[in-house]
């Protein structure tokens, strides 16, 4: 369909074919049904997407309806937004509005929405992330498939993001809710405690794992009255008795004749005094005679017994229960609130690792039941007692949610696509409508992801997806960087173009980071070359410990200030936020202000200067590798190698947001092994001896701030620093 002239006027976009370079134009113009754009960072991939889409509009007459654009957040697609609204708008008013700092980012939202409102044929297309996109399709079309007045629960209350209609409780607070019900039956409840005492408060496993086995003077079992024990069997009998509302003393001393000594239990209502035998037992025979001399009885269990519960359990009933009176009541009151009081925090992780649990079994789209079928094969107790635990809450969950019109950011994805695929009208009036389909960050999409954008593919649609598996670093979340590297494989006849010029990084900044990744297997070879020749170095600084290291950073910052880089032109990046506490502490001591962000977080972004800190080896350090509780790994396997090769990506990822300079920050004698794997040629290599922290606060007389000795000027005021 050509599209009506009247709301696109001509003049108002620009698409600028020159100013693109040969495969970029290749990319805008190419009429093939699968597109791939595959290329390293800063070579324009979404500046052709753009121009893809504005090329699409004013040259080939398309009809903005018809076109979809996928991004990963909300912020991607209100830049791609923005850059539209600027290429659109003659006067400059709204690349004014955005660059303005006295503006809060709501009134630049405001404004965006006038701005596109203004521009009927950006207002006609379809730009959204996943979430937004099946969150408009359900609001249409929902009530086919589950209810189109559904409410998105979420971590927390309130509007999430983009979506107004939000649940009015959280997901953890509807997993407690499921919780507390499952403990209104007593044996769930002990078992609930069983499994957090042996695992979150005496973590018994790791204590195997570690070899650092109990000795018998430690007394490492928590029981479900709250002492502590010498053994596992020591542990089942008190929490037979506890279960059994039968009192009991532990290691009671007594002396009936000779000596003092301790039997492990002593039942008062039965009159009974009972010894577990192992083979770490101290030998009986003079306890014995001193038994029959007071006339007490002393029974015994054995280890051999308590290796199958059954058999122990009808020992204990012999022992004990024939003891007590007939009428004797076994059963006990328990509430959920007295036997976890102490234990708030573990039930919180408890309940944290089943809320995981739920994201990735819905992200790897698995029944609930399933997933109990395979743990229960995994030869670690713990998993199988979790997961024996946790599936019935997260059942009751999921139903708890459907009784709600709850949906949550998975279901959203898994509830559209079954909307799709059973109703076969509604997925084709959705076809029909998109003729160009186009995904950014397609390094980054999942499998659920990739099911829905098949079923919006026919044989006359167009999907343009542009991405880099080079960065591709949210594995950990579910992405599967496979469907990048074997695009072909998943979509046939498809044409992949390469861009290889860079335009954002200087050479050595191009060539080391095509140096670092050239350590991955998993990976699409490309050439990246720099368009941008200079001789700049990279500087690598190895302090002795973080105080010289911040030191460093404080000059280095100053002397770019002198040289007339802003706070928008420094950026600083780090693998934890946590690394970045104590720069940012003594950044405002010395009234620096320059931005920080995650790695993660740094997708899309480019700085004059960039620091990147915290490269050291070793845990908490870069590379970070967590392979993960193996309760999350029987659903979703871990490999050391593949998470080392994403390690890489996300420092590939930081190194390459830097236009000009980059510095890498480490410690003496514990460089990442990244750091490494750049040739010395590229790198200007410092550690120096600085001066304590302490003595080098300034005071501005102008305006009080505390700076670094390293200023000349107060970067708030200006004014002129007079040394003491
Ligand atoms: N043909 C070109 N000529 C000049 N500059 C270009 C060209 N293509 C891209 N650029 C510039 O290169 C920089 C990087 O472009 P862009 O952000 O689109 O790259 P990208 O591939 O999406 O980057 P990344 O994946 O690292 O986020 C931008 O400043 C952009 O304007």
């Amino acid at each position: 369909m050509i599209y009506d002239h009247q709301i696109l006027k001509m003049g108002e976009s620009k698409t600028d074919l020159t100013a693109l370079n040969e495969k970029q134009h290749q990319a805008v113009i190419s009429e093939e049904k699968r597109i791939l754009v595959l290329a390293g960072a800063g070579s324009g991939k979404t500046k052709t997407l753009l121009q893809k889409l504005i090329y699409l509009i004013e040259e080939k007459g398309v009809n903005p309806f018809n076109i979809l654009a996928i991004t990963f957040t909300k912020n991607a697609a209100n830049e791609m937004l923005d850059r539209l609204i600027i290429s659109a708008d003659d006067t400059e008013e709204y690349a004014e509005i955005l660059a303005d700092k006295n503006r809060t980012p709501k009134e630049k939202n405001t404004e965006r929405y006038f701005f596109t409102k203004k521009h009927k044929w950006i207002d006609h297309l379809t730009l959204k992330t996943f979430h937004g996109l099946c969150y408009g399709i359900l609001r249409n079309f929902g009530v086919n498939e589950f209810d189109n007045k559904f409410k998105i629960i979420g971590d927390s209350k309130g509007a999430k993001g983009e979506f107004s209609n939000a649940a009015s409780e959280t997901i953890f607070e509807v997993v407690h809710k499921v919780l507390l019900e499952n403990c209104q039956s007593s044996e769930y409840l002990l078992h609930l405690k069983r499994h957090i005492l042996d695992y979150q408060v005496d973590k018994i496993h790791l204590q195997n794992e570690k070899g650092t086995a109990p000795t018998n003077y430690a007394k490492p079992y928590t029981t479900l009255n709250g002492i502590k024990v010498r053994s596992k069997s020591e542990q089942y009998i008190a929490n037979w008795l506890f279960r059994h509302n039968i009192q009991f003393e532990y290691e009671l001393e007594v002396n009936f004749s000779d000596f003092n000594f301790k039997p492990d239990f002593y039942i008062p209502e039965a009159n009974v005094y009972l010894e577990h035998v192992s083979e770490k037992s101290y030998p009986l025979k003079n306890k014995e005679q001193q038994f029959k001399v007071a006339n007490k009885v002393l029974a015994r269990t054995y280890e051999h017994q308590a290796q199958d519960t059954a058999v122990f359990n009808r020992e204990l009933e012999k022992i004990i229960k024939d003891r007590l009176p007939a009428n004797y009541n076994f059963n006990v009151a328990l509430s959920f609130e007295e036997e976890f009081d102490s234990y708030h925090k573990e039930i919180k992780d408890f309940l944290r690792q089943i809320i995981r649990v739920i994201d990735i079994i819905k992200a790897e789209n698995i029944a609930a039941s399933e997933v109990l079928a395979g743990a229960q094969q995994d030869q670690h107790q713990r998993v199988r007692d979790f997961y024996t635990l946790a599936i019935p809450v997260i059942e009751q969950y999921q139903s708890y949610c459907i009784n709600k019109s709850y949906l949550d950011f998975n279901d959203m994805i898994t509830t559209t696509i079954s909307l799709f695929k059973n109703h076969n009208e509604i997925a084709n009036k959705y076809r029909d409508q998109f003729k160009y389909i186009l995904v950014d960050e397609f390094q980054d999409v999942n499998n659920l992801q990739v099911e829905l954008i098949k079923l919006f593919l026919t044989n006359e649609n167009q999907l343009f997806c542009v991405g880099d598996d080079w960065q591709s670093i949210y594995g950990f979340r579910g992405s599967n960087v496979d469907y990048i590297i074997n695009f072909a494989r998943h979509f046939k006849n498809a044409e992949t173009i390469k861009l290889n010029i860079n335009y954002r990084s200087t050479e050595n900044i191009v060539n080391a980071s095509n140096e670092v990744i050239r350590h991955n297997k998993f990976k699409v070879d490309k050439e990246v070359l720099s368009n941008k020749k200079s001789n700049r170095k990279i500087h690598i600084h190895a302090g002795k410990n973080e105080a010289e290291n911040i030191q460093y950073v404080l000059g280095q910052i100053q002397k770019l200030k002198e040289k007339g880089y802003t706070k928008e032109d420094i950026l600083f990046l780090y693998r934890r936020s946590k690394m970045y506490a104590p720069y940012k502490e003594r950044f405002e001591q010395a009234g620096v202000s320059v931005s920080g962000n995650t790695i993660h977080a740094s997708k899309g972004l480019e700085a004059r200067a960039v620091f990147i800190i915290g490269l050291t080896e070793g845990s908490g350090g870069f590379p970070d590798i967590w392979m993960g509780d193996r309760i999350y790994q029987v659903i979703r396997e871990s490999n050391h190698d593949l998470l080392l090769e994403e390690e890489r990506r996300l420092f590939y990822v930081a190194i390459t947001r830097a236009k000009d300079d980059l510095f890498l920050i480490t410690e003496k004698g514990n460089e990442s092994s990244f750091l490494k794997e750049i040739p010395d040629d590229f790198t200007f290599k410092i550690s120096l001896p600085f001066k304590s922290v302490i003595d080098t606060i300034k005071l501005c007389q102008g305006c009080n701030a505390r700076l670094d000795e390293a200023f000349t000027y107060c970067p708030h005021c200006g004014r002129k620093l007079e040394s003491d």
